[in-house]
Order: C-alpha cells, then structure tokens, then sequence
C-alpha cells in the first residue's frame, strides 16, 4: 500500500524517494521559504552578480516551465539548484545556455562595466563570446572516437583545428590521467573517467562560466567524490563560476555556495548551501530526515 502510494504521488527527491504529494512539497517549501533567513541573500552574489537571472519566464514550445526565476553568482562561486523531479532545475541551465523559449525576463553576464545582455544570444556565441559553457548530463561522449579526438570536438568553435588540438594538449597537462587514454576510445573509459571527458571537453573553449547539469547522476560513489573534487579545483583553483543541477542534493549544498530549490518552476528557497543544509525543515523535506 505505502509503495503504491509512493509510486502515484511520490517524487524521488536525490537519492531519497518520499511520498509527500505535489501540493504538499510546494506548500511546506514556501512555508520554509519564510522562515529562512534571506536577508544576507548571498550579499555577494547580489551585491556583485556576475551572472544574474531576472524574473525569468521560459519553457519549451508554447509551454511554460518557468516562471519568473531570479538568481545571481558572483564570479567565481558556485551555486546549486536541487528540488524534486520536474521542478524545472535542468530548465534553467537550458534557458541561460539558450537550449529553449525564453518569453521574458533577463540574463545579464559579466562584471561592472562589462555587464552585458545575452539573453538572445545563441548557443554557439554564448560559448565563444560570454564564455558560458553547458556540460551535459550523462553520455554526451562520442563512444567510437578516441579520448583526444572528443577533445578536439570541444573545441569545434576555436578559429582552426590546430589551436583546438593547443587547447586540448593543455587539458592533457592538467588531466594525466585522461592523456595516459589519449588513444582509447571513449567506450572503453570509466564512469568516471568519462565524466572528467565531458568536463574537460567543455573546459576546451576555456570558458568563465560552468553549467553543469547533474555531475553525479549514474556514478559509483567513488567516482562522485572524484567529480566532485574536480569542480572544486576548476572553482577554488581556476576561479570558474559554476552553476549546476544536482539530484543528489545533500552533495549538491556540501558543493556549492548558494543553494536554491526549485518547486514547479519557480524558486522556493534560497541561502547559503551550508545553511540549506542545516535547515531541519530542507533537511526532512529534500534531503531525507
Ligand atoms: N525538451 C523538452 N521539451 C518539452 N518539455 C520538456 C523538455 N525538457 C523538459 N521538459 C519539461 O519541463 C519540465 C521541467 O523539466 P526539467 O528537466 O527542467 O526538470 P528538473 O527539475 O531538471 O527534473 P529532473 O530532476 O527530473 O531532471 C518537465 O515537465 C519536463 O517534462
């Protein structure tokens, strides 16, 4: 009976199936919303937005998922968007990358002075012109071609191949690892070894800015802190911006600076991730207890 229940109304909340209905996890998330502090509402973030969404509406076709979202990450934080399935996190980064329809609203990129409105932008010149980058969930690698040649695919966009393959050389000095599988063919690398591919193809164009869409969905725990552990280094060491979506929302706010959840398309709850973290009512909500 229970697990007839938590088929029909259940979300599968990271890695922690629930069975609160739909209504209930909107009305228990806006009644959270008002009790967690927002007044520090990530001051940086705020103050000094380096990518900073406005009252965005989008969706696909005619549909709208989104309904008026605003977030702002100062250069070189990161931040996590988690919540239940169809929420509309993935949405998001699809929208800033320019995956889909965006109805209203704004995204504005960059420091200062060099502000700029790149809503309309497209895919391609968001990658090369605002230096945003969208790293795919799961087996985005091309499995017949060897590690280096799915390098050189990431930088399809540099002037020549020859300064694609310069890019992907320095990926090799910065990832032993993967140069040591230089000449094997993608199918044969590891849950994680593929992940750190699908990374460092998008890092090929050396853009600012990280949109990273659920890191750990299909890896082996041991991989996880691995991927982890990169996007640690490519934001404490590199000095990347990252944005992501995480369905393993404990690991998610552990990660990232700012935490948001979404709920139905619009954001429920915003602070710091280790603030999210702690909040006993996000804890039993969407993190298990
Ligand atoms: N390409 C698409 N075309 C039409 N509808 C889509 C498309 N992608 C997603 N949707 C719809 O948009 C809504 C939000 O999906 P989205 O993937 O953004 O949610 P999510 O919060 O990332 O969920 P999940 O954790 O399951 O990935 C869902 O109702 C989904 O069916």
């Amino acid at each position: 009976m229970a697990e007839e229940r938590k088929r029909s109304t259940g979300y599968h909340l990271g890695s922690v199936e629930t069975v609160i209905s739909v209504d209930e996890v909107v009305e228990q998330a806006r009644a959270i919303a008002q009790a967690v502090d927002q007044a520090d509402l990530l001051a940086l973030a705020h103050n000094d937005p380096f990518v900073l969404v406005e009252d965005l509406r989008a969706g696909y076709g005619q549909m709208e998922i989104l309904h008026g979202i605003n977030l702002a990450v100062a250069r070189g934080q990161s931040l996590c968007l988690i919540g239940p399935n169809g929420a509309g996190k993935s949405t998001v980064l699809h929208a800033i990358f320019g995956f889909n329809n965006i109805y209203s609203g704004r995204i504005l990129v960059g420091a200062g002075e060099k502000k700029r409105d790149i809503t309309r932008l497209s895919p391609q010149s968001k990658l090369r012109e605002a230096g945003i980058a969208y790293i795919l969930q799961d087996k985005s690698v091309f499995p017949g071609m060897t590690v280096e040649e799915n390098l050189w695919m990431g930088g399809y966009l540099k002037d020549s191949p020859r300064e694609a393959k310069e890019a992907a050389e320095r990926i090799f000095e910065k990832y032993p690892r993967l140069a040591a599988r230089r000449k094997h063919p993608a199918r044969v690398l590891s849950g994680g070894e593929r992940r750190l591919l699908e990374i460092s193809r998008a890092l090929v164009m050396d853009p600012e800015i990280l949109l990273v869409d659920e890191p750990s969905i299909g890896l082996e725990p041991r991989f996880i802190d691995m991927v982890f552990d990169i996007l640690d280094e490519l934001q404490h060491k590199d000095g990347k911006t990252i944005i992501m979506v995480e369905q393993n929302a404990k690991k998610g706010l552990e990660f990232a600076d700012i935490g948001y959840v979404m709920v139905s398309g619009e954001l429920a709850i915003a602070g710091k991730g280790s603030e999210l973290l702690e909040n006993p009512d996000v804890g039993r909500l969407f993190l298990g207890g």
